[in-house]
């Protein structure tokens, strides 16, 4: 069953008339997990947005979002906020931004949790520590008091994690979730990516410069460059007999950062 299918996509700025996101179609089936990789400004982040209908007024979008079926531009705005978090959840590049500095951790959890379910204060305390509890985080209580600035890139990042664990999304949208984490913070963030999707089994758009991650968790692999998607098809195919020179040069320069990373350490990191 597919999830997503997205038909000739294509992002205008309205302003200078550039057209950021050319003509983009894809689909991503139930469960799966799609990885969009390409250089710095190629469109990856604005294609995300437009999924969530998050992108601003000044961008013109055409084309057509299917999700479970539905074209999501002729849902209401109230009937879009309800489906985002509980149908379709983002997870950002830096968790800090996607909470309010103002309030600590739990007031942002319990809100999540209550804009979606009729849950009793208790009920929502209750899961709300266990998905922390899941993700690592010790001593919950204390995680949710905090505000988001006395956390860690990391431990945000899991935060966000437990609330989809929490909020059992059918889509999880991750861009570049782990790239402001340092390498063991990232790994971990990774790990439990992985184990998030295997225990509510939804379905992952994962946005990343990393290939070596793409090859981890993804099934299927999309190229973007300058706006277009250049390459699609699964991760192991493309891997293996890229089309497209541009994702050629991709593989070719992460093997040759893995090289380096072996002739240093003398361990064999596979891309
Ligand atoms: N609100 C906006 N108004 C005008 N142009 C924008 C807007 N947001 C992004 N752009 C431009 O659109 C292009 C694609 O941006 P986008 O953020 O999607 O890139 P990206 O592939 O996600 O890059 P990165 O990997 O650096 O996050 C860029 O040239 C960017 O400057």
């Amino acid at each position: 069953m597919t999830i997503l299918k997205v038909t000739g996509l294509t992002i205008l700025d309205e302003r200078t008339g550039d057209t950021l996101v050319k003509d983009s179609s894809f689909q991503l089936k139930k469960g799966t997990c799609l990885a969009i990789a390409g250089e710095s400004g190629s469109g990856k982040s604005l294609t995300c947005r437009a999924l969530m209908r998050l992108n601003q007024p000044g961008l013109k979008e055409t084309g057509t979002i299917l999700f479970k079926g539905e074209d999501i531009s002729l849902f209401t705005k109230k009937e879009m906020r309800k489906k985002r978090g509980r149908e379709i959840y983002m997870i950002m590049q830096n968790g800090m931004t996607a909470f309010d500095p103002s309030s600590v951790i739990g007031v942002h959890l319990k809100q999540a949790a209550a804009e979606h379910f009729d849950w009793s204060a208790e009920e929502t305390e209750r899961k709300l520590h266990w998905a922390l509890e899941s993700v690592l985080l010790k001593n919950p209580g204390e995680v949710m008091n905090h505000y988001p600035h006395q956390l860690s890139g990391g431990m945000m990042q899991r935060v966000m994690i437990a609330l989809a664990l929490v909020l059992e999304p059918d889509l999880i949208i991750a861009d570049e979730p782990t790239t402001a984490l340092d390498a063991i913070t990232q790994y971990e963030v990774m790990n439990e990516l992985s184990r998030l999707r295997e225990r509510i089994g939804c379905s992952m758009i994962f946005v990343s410069h990393d290939l070596a991650m793409v090859r981890k968790i993804a099934d299927e692999l999309l190229v973007m460059k300058e706006g277009e998607i250049v390459e699609c098809g699964t991760v192991e195919s493309v891997f293996r007999k890229p089309k497209n020179d541009y994702t050629s040069y991709l593989i070719s320069t992460r093997q040759a950062l893995s090289d380096h990373f072996t002739s240093l350490m003398g361990s064999r990191e596979q891309c």
